[in-house]
């Protein structure tokens, strides 16, 4: 059958919320990122079982053309598939064969790359009554017909272009309205969540997450509530205070809320941001809105006064489960701070809380659902906070399976070291600021002392009424993929060292494995067409930690690869990552590192890493690169040929003498690192 557009705007056209909702009793089609409105990522197919799954072969293979981070989940309804790519490019494929049926390109200036913290990356589209919704990178909602790719309408969604907002999250859609939060916290920025009429883009309602100028008046209670549990003093709406809400945003259909997860504090460090203390409401919440007005309902705050970038935009899952023999409406939620929450989801109560990673925050939650901290966290000396500003938990997508009780976590720690900056300014490009002079505000200095916390990555198969872990499986690196379960028994992970693995779902035994040519990060999918199970990924390594580390020799460009029992397609020719020897051979003067190192700190070191030491990631390392471009590092910083690819132009920001330094750093720290012969 013929995929005509006629036939995909029918198809398209009937998906709406009725339909999210009726796909849940069978799982056919896989309609919104995280499948049901649940965002429980389990499909009822078992076609593919614990039986079959060795015999899982390559069905096709789609090239999306990207190098850059792949983090969207595969959306399929009745075989056309629609997937988001690096700079917010949206492709319609045909499922049954892996052709391109179109692409969109919202042509995001490729030069605004370095004002996200973390990778021009996409989490995904939505879907409703035959439009395809995606967030750009910078800022503007679109919906696209679904049977063209043509834009129908398009809003910018920022309130300001002052503040470094970003969109990397995948709108929700419901009920005629789509939902989009956006990023910036780590450059300093306000949170807030918007509505639109799908049909007309209209703006239906929003709601920001935190106070604003407490001079002029609140947008809604809320905002008077929340603005007593911070200090005013340092003007922190100057900053924009964080919140931001990039990733997880809900929709309940049983009870009509809207859930989000808020962000970190912006700057990190609360001493700088609310110098007297305070909660700082409603940073590292989860928060419910009435789904038709955008009012606050209810919010539960799992990190009270962030101070560690411990953000609460993790995707969170609706669980129906009993506890205590009791049944209960839950969300389960594994944010960056290393506990695991189960809270109640009718009224917002805390019920659980449980560390599923070693932390060295808190030591608990008390009955209050309050965390109990450890003062050396808080305190003035540099600290090697477990989590750190990775999270224990990042985006990664998790899923519940109800068969077993069980959820699959991606779960980490990548240590870093958080320093109280002791003379903070706002917005300075002060050299040894991390960041500095892209505009990062942490009021932290990241690794002046080094970590000494381990690094891991695992799945984690919790039991979130026992709050207990029952199996893991350790991988080689952090930053591994979201996952899936299936009534197969089956979990399926990517993982940060480019491979793509079932797992069975009760015990954690390894059933099937294929290499992906790349790192991968994003979650899978799976439906059916014409009676046959397929599984989907889309693989491409990046993402913040995958910017400068890597856990790979393989660069293959961002890849779906769809898998059938039985079938017997021959996976893609792998790309080997292209990378030079250890830096050798350019001059500089021994006196130009110290101050170097501060002009790196500022300028460079959040996209390449540490010259050397780290190995480089979709960003290369500058330890690793032809002398011949260090020699000439001002024709590459100044309007330079990387720009289209999101590097800064740092005309008026660095000068010609800094860069003398910084290439001083950059030889220099290749040289300590180069084994003695
Ligand atoms: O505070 C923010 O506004 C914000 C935004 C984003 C983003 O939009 O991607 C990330 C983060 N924070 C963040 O803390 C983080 O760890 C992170 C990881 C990623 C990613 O895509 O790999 N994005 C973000
Ligand atoms: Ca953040």
């Amino acid at each position: 059958e013929e995929l005509t557009p006629d036939r995909i705007k029918a198809t398209m056209s009937a998906v709406d919320s009725a339909m999210i909702k009726a796909n849940a009793a069978t799982s056919k089609d896989w309609p919104t990122i995280g499948l049901d409105y649940g965002e429980t990522r389990f499909s009822k197919l078992d076609k593919i079982n614990t039986d079959n799954v060795k015999e899982l072969g390559l069905a096709w293979s789609y090239n999306l053309e990207s190098e850059r981070g792949i983090e969207a989940t595969p959306v399929v309804v009745d075989g056309i598939m629609y997937q988001t790519a690096s700079w917010s490019v949206v492709h319609a494929i045909d499922a049954r064969t892996g052709k391109k049926i179109w692409t969109f390109d919202p042509g995001v200036k490729r030069e605004i790359g370095y004002k996200g913290c973390c990778d021009v990356v996409n989490r995904g589209v939505a879907i409703y009554k035959g439009k395809v919704f995606v967030g750009a990178y910078d800022g503007r909602l679109i919906a696209l017909d679904a049977a063209t790719g043509q834009k129908v309408w398009e809003k910018d969604t920022l309130i300001d272009h002052e503040h470094s907002y970003t969109i990397t999250g995948a709108p929700r859609a419901f009920n005629g309205k789509v939902v989009i939060g956006q990023g910036g916290a780590e450059y300093g920025a306000r949170g807030y969540i918007t509505a639109y009429d799908t049909e007309t883009g209209n703006q239906l309602w929003r709601w920001f997450t935190i106070p604003g100028d407490p001079s002029k008046p609140f947008e809604d209670e809320s905002m008077a509530a929340a603005a007593k549990t911070w200090d005013p003093s340092t003007k922190y709406w100057i900053n924009g205070g964080g919140g931001t809400p990039w990733d997880t945003i809900t929709y309940d259909p049983d009870l009509n809320m809207v859930y989000l997860g808020t962000g970190n504090g912006a700057p990190w460090n609360r001493k700088i941001r609310s110098p007297s203390g305070g909660d700082n409401l409603y940073l590292a919440s989860i928060v419910a809105l009435n789904a038709d007005t955008g009012k606050y309902i209810w919010h539960y705050q799992e990190t009270p006064g962030d101070h560690w970038d411990y953000t609460s935009t993790q995707p969170m899952i609706l669980a129906d489960i009993t506890i205590d023999g009791a049944p209960r409406k839950v969300i389960l939620h594994a944010p960056k701070n290393g506990f695991f929450f189960v809270i109640d989801r009718t009224n917002g109560k805390f019920i659980s809380a449980k560390n599923f990673v070693d932390v060295n925050w808190a030591t608990g939650y008390d009955a209050n659902g309050r965390p109990i901290e450890v003062p050396a966290a808080r305190g003035d000396d540099p600290y090697d906070a477990v989590p750190g500003p990775y999270g224990a938990h990042n985006w990664h997508p998790m899923s519940f399976n109800p068969q077993t009780g069980l959820v699959y976590l991606p779960a980490q720690n990548i240590p870093v070291n958080l320093t109280p900056e002791k003379n903070f300014v706002n917005n300075a490009p002060t050299p040894g600021k991390f960041g500095g002079v892209t505009a990062w505000n942490l009021g932290f200095a990241l690794n002046a002392t080094p970590p000494k916390a381990p690094a891991f990555g695992r799945l984690l198969a919790w039991d979130p009424v026992q709050q207990k872990e029952v199996w893991r499986i350790e991988h080689a690196s952090p930053w591994n993929g979201g996952t899936l379960t299936t009534a197969g028994n089956l979990v399926f992970q990517g993982t940060a060292d480019g491979r793509f693995v079932a797992y069975d779902a009760r015990n954690g035994k390894m059933l099937w494995e294929t290499p992906t040519g790349t790192g991968v990060v994003a979650a899978p999918s799976t439906y059916m067409i014409d009676g046959v199970q397929y599984v989907s990924i889309a693989v491409g390594w990046g993402g913040v930690y995958g910017l400068a580390a890597r856990a790979t020799e393989l660069r293959t460009p961002g890849t779906i690869y769809t898998f059938a029992v039985g079938a017997k397609a021959k996976l893609p020719e792998f790309v080997k990552y292209q990378t030079e020897g250890l830096l050798q051979g350019v001059k500089y003067d021994p006196k130009d590192v110290p101050e170097g190192t501060a002009l790196y700190v500022a300028a460079c070191a959040t996209c390449h890493g540490v010259p050397g030491v780290d190995r480089g990631g979709n960003i290369r390392n500058l330890g690793y690169v032809p002398a011949e471009e260090i020699t000439k590092l001002k024709d590459i910083v100044f309007n330079g040929p990387f720009r289209d690819r999101g590097m800064p132009d740092f005309t008026g920001k660095l000068k010609e003498e800094d860069v003398v330094k910084i290439q001083a750093f950059i030889q220099a720290t290749a040289d300590a690192i180069r084994p003695k012969k």
